[in-house]
């Protein structure tokens, strides 16, 4: 098995290298652009999940405001400043909270007492939002360089203030993004949070989330060095990617080699290119020894597999389907072979095998005809040989009846082929209008030494001869065979003795020499 299919598959080692080197730059090209539009959409997840977190935690700030407001008097007590250190020491993110009345001064905070007003461009911005709520970034004596100061001015004319480092507002996110992607969180025109100035790569993606309630922009940036860190980390990956791809290269390689050079490719192909040659071999008259008749015989060698036998031929055809092309195919070669000796021709006909399935075909009488009528030399000299291997069904029997019936309006013989090895019993002999009856070849070589062969054979020939049926003997090899058939009423012999099937140009030599 393995010889088969190392020459129909040859082994080469310039080819493998060829496919190391293809499948590299493939494994390259998926690998890096794979990884490259990974991590753009994982920069994409990541962004909208970063500003899911960040719209959750404004949500949470701005509740805890309104919370403080609920609670709040307009006047500063001991309680009062009691209250809001209570409310920083519980605040997830709040250090300092302040209340502010209606004309945007802040009279209180967890400090003390207050009297301060709120920067006019805030007080603005409050009064122009719908929820009454603002955010701002300023510089906190307390709390260090920026501070992050969240407003809300309630219903009831009382404002609440909340201060928090920008840290408490980025640590949402942080675990989102870094280390992978830096991002700057600006309020306004001011970096609330920013870690991307210092990255030092060249930027591969940029997204730009803008939080438009709070003027909040989040620019998450996607830098070239992750990307060539992953990279290097997946690496054996990579490599895993590379291997794969060869093999699977390779394999597809020999894979369609195989397919294109297994033999039903190869005879589907020889099929449908013209590309068999067909065979005659002479069947020769026992009453003047002249030949009258032939029989075209399937010949192929294939490139890969060598001589195919045409009991091959036919039984990889019919599973392919191809019985009729196959069929066709022998028929038109038939009819060059008659338009081009139509001398030598003329008075001998010439049989083509045919299926039984190709025969109840519902389209075989129209492309018989067809065929016919391109070849106009074959008329009145083919014949058609039916093997019958099968019992034919309660609907194919009708159907090949009018098929045969059809054949026969056309002037075309028929002959039932290899008689006594199929199910081709007598009354098939009475069901069917035959010319000729073929003797297998099986009967011929028993027929001298075998007392019950020669009785069959007797009563098959005198059956066939009330049937008006011409006999002839297939297989006679040798002089003693010859005799033995002769001592039968047998009118033809087909036969190595006289000759074997013979190629278009021996056969017209022979012709010649024998006719
Ligand atoms: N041992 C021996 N054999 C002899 C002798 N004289 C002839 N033969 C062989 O007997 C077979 C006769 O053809 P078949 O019975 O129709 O049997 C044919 C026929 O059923 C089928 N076949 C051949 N060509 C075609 C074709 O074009 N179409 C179809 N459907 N079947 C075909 O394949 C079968 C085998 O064909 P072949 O191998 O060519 O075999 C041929 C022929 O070469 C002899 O003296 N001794």
């Amino acid at each position: 098995m393995f010889t088969g299919i190392t020459t129909l598959t040859p082994f080469k080692k310039s080819l493998v290298f060829s496919y190391g080197i293809f499948s590299l730059f493939l494994s390259l090209l998926v690998f890096a652009s794979g990884l490259y539009f990974y991590l753009i959409k994982d920069l994409n997840d990541q962004s909208q999940a970063a500003e899911n977190a960040l719209t959750h935690r404004m949500d949470e700030i701005f509740r805890e405001l309104k919370h403080i407001v609920n609670d709040a008097s307009l006047s500063c007590q001991k309680e009062d400043i009691g209250q809001l250190r209570h409310k920083v020491f519980y605040s997830p993110i709040f250090k300092e909270f302040g209340l502010f009345d209606d004309n945007f001064r802040v009279y209180c905070t967890n400090f003390g007492v207050n009297n301060f007003n709120i920067f006019s461009t805030i007080k603005d911005r409050i009064e122009q939002s719908e929820d009454h709520t603002t955010v701002s970034l300023v510089k906190s004596y307390i709390l260090g360089e920026k501070t992050f100061i969240a407003f809300y001015l309630g219903k009831n004319g009382i404002g609440a203030n909340g201060l928090a480092p920008p840290k408490s507002l980025s640590m949402d996110i942080d675990h989102l993004l870094l280390p992978d992607y830096p991002y700057e969180l600006t309020i306004g025109k001011l970096a609330l949070v920013s870690n991307e100035l210092n990255m030092g790569s060249e930027i591969l993606d940029q997204k730009n989330i803008s939080l438009d309630d709070w003027a909040m922009t989040l620019k998450i940036i996607l830098p070239s060095n992750v990307y060539w860190s992953k990279a290097m980390t997946l690496l054996p990956f990579g490599v895993v990617l590379w291997i794969v791809l060869w093999a699977l290269s390779c394999a597809l390689h020999w894979g369609f080699l195989y397919y294109r050079r297994s033999l039903p490719h190869c005879l589907r192909r020889a099929i449908r290119g013209n590309d068999m040659e067909v065979y005659y071999q002479p069947i020769v008259s026992l009453h003047d020894n002249k030949t009258h008749a032939m029989e075209a015989l399937i010949r192929w060698r294939s490139p890969y597999h060598g001589q195919v036998s045409p009991l091959s031929i036919i039984e990889i055809s019919g599973r392919l389907n191809l019985l009729g092309d196959l069929t066709w195919m022998v028929l038109r070669n038939v009819g060059q072979f008659y338009r081009e000796n139509q001398k030598l021709l003329n008075n001998i006909t010439t049989a083509v095998n045919v299926d039984r399935y190709c025969l109840l075909n519902e389209d075989f009488i129209s492309t018989f005809t067809g065929i016919l009528e391109e070849y106009p030399e074959l008329k009145g000299r083919l014949g058609l040989e039916v093997t019958e291997t099968s019992a034919l069904s309660a609907i194919e029997l009708p159907l090949m009846v009018s098929r045969f019936e059809h054949v026969k309006a056309l002037d075309i013989r028929l002959s039932v082929d290899d008689f006594g090895t199929g199910y081709s019993g007598l009354d098939f002999l009475r069901r069917f209008p035959y010319d000729t009856l073929k003797l297998d070849r099986v009967f011929i070589a028993s027929l001298k030494d075998d007392q019950f062969t020669q009785q069959v054979l007797t009563s098959i020939t005198k059956l066939a001869k009330e049937l008006n049926m011409k006999v002839v003997a297939e297989g006679v090899e040798r002089k003693d065979q010859l005799d033995a058939v002769k001592e039968l009423d047998i009118d033809s012999v087909q036969g190595y003795y006289f000759c074997a099937p013979l190629p278009y140009d021996q056969v017209l030599t022979w012709l010649v020499k024998n006719k």
